[in-house]
């Protein structure tokens, strides 16, 4: 058996947590590939590697000096090597890294140097072989990873050494640049190391004890889910439950490898699985709850809409030619509104609206914004009568005012809109008439 083993960065915040990090690994000698990320927060209040390498690598380039903030990094690696008692030095790496900063060597490779360095202690720690993300994770020109190359090279590599550390987040353009994937992407490296070894097991440890039905930072101690599946979890990942990076299924997905979410703070704790299929039903009607705000609403009303053949492919054409991708398309006989997020739209919106006008003659265009969109997911809905009647009469008890609902065609999931200020209510309302009165 072979398990792939990614910590996240709250995991591996200090010499304290690699301890319990180390113990996890060496409990279980099917653990033998492990991806680390980034030192991530100590506390509440403290900062992630990977931010403060954005901060002084902004600085390097703005032409400022940024030698006390690449010191307070290292500080943070030393604090572990020493507190681990290990006999390392990352001096020449630290030199390495200042030279490249001043050469400006982009902030792709700035970040992953989080993940690089806490690699190289990882393996020392473990004694495992190091393997560099840059030597067997590959993107293309275009910038999107490129998992043929991967799974070829990385596949090869990993048959060569019986345990290894792949740092995460990071890996190279075929002329060596570093290229990192999105923030989170720790959980992509790891999912496309257990799918090139053909891992029995996909091990995610962070921070809380598997996935929970809500976000916890909303809501208080939520119950966690046993098993959920893989388009569940898609669903929930996509729209803000951060614990898992919503790109992180594909790769597991294609070679059937389950994925366990675990506590490192409670690795006794079985976790949540993420599997392709399952006959267990879920403890309450829904799966989970999850939601982001920062949405805008573009409406568009045209009389005789209904009627106008090629005139829902004409609005879109207006976001396309302006390179915005749109959320959900809800629609009525005469109004159309297109969900677009606000900060990729905020400086593009007179454009598309005037493109609109041009496009698709419109009677009226109107923009809303500061909009949060909910997902309810769970695969039991489907066979559960009044689901959707339920979240209504909960949300208008709790005095929110729905703005927009959505059901996709699976009946996997019903979207909500509501107001950003109304976010953190609207998710209560709908957590404690599912899960609350069940309890
Ligand atoms: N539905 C959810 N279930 C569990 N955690 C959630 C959920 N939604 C949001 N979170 C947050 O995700 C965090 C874990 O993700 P992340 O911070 O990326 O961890 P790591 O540093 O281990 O990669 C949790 O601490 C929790 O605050
Ligand atoms: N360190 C990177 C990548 C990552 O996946 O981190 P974490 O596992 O702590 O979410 C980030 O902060 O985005």
């Amino acid at each position: 058996m072979t398990k792939v083993v990614k910590f996240g960065g709250s995991s591996l915040a200090s010499a304290e947590q690699f301890m319990k990090v180390g113990d996890i690994i060496r409990s279980d000698a099917e653990r033998k590939f492990v991806v680390p990320s980034a030192p991530g927060k100590r506390n509440s209040k403290d900062t992630k590697v990977t931010d403060m390498l954005y901060a002084c690598y902004a600085a390097a380039e703005a032409g400022e000096d940024f030698k006390a903030q690449l010191k307070a990094i290292k500080a943070r690696y030393e604090e572990i090597i020493k507190g681990l008692g290990l006999d390392l030095s990352l001096e020449e790496e630290f030199k390495t890294i200042e030279k490249q900063f001043k050469e400006k060597a982009g902030d792709n490779y700035a970040a992953s140097r989080g993940e690089y360095l806490n690699g190289i202690i990882m393996a020392a720690y473990l004694g495992y072989e190091f393997v560099d993300a840059a030597t067997v994770i590959f993107f293309g020109e275009n910038g999107e990873f490129d998992g043929e190359k991967t799974k070829k090279i990385l596949s090869e590599r990993l048959k060569k050494t019986e345990r290894a550390v792949i740092p995460g987040f990071y890996g190279a353009y075929e002329d060596g640049r570093v290229k990192t994937f999105s923030r989170g992407g720790s959980d992509i490296t790891g999912s496309i190391v257990a799918g090139a070894v053909k891992a029995d097991v996909y091990e995610n440890w962070t921070d809380v004890s598997g996935f929970l039905v809500a976000d916890p930072r909303i809501i208080d101690a939520p119950p966690g889910i046993d098993t959920i599946t893989y388009r569940e979890l898609r669903e929930l990942s996509y729209m803000g439950a951060t614990v898992l990076h919503e790109d992180a299924i594909f790769p597991v997905r294609k070679e059937g490898i389950p994925i366990n979410i675990r506590n490192t703070n409670a690795p006794l704790d079985e976790g949540t699985w993420i599997v392709e299929s399952t006959c267990q039903k879920s403890k309450y009607v829904i799966t989970g709850i999850a939601g982001k705000k920062g949405f805008c609403a573009v409406n568009i009303e045209k009389d005789m809409m209904n009627s106008q053949i090629g005139f829902g492919r004409k609005v879109l054409q207006a976001f396309e030619d302006n390179g915005i991708s749109f959320e959900h398309v809800p629609s009525g006989i005469d109004t159309m509104t297109v969900f677009v997020h606000q900060d990729e739209f905020v400086d593009k919106e007179q454009k598309v609206v005037s493109a609109l006008h041009r496009l698709a003659d419109p009677d009226m265009v109107d923009i809303e914004s500061d909009l949060a969109l909910i997902a309810v997911v769970g695969r039991g809905m489907k066979s559960m009568r009044g689901t959707a009647g339920r979240i209504f009469s909960a949300l208008a008890h709790a005095n929110v005012n729905v703005r927009m609902i959505d059901q996709g065609s699976s009946e996997l999931n019903i979207i909500i809109g509501v107001s950003d200020e109304d976010f953190d209510n609207a998710i209560r309302a709908i957590y404690n008439i599912f899960v609350e009165v069940q309890l």
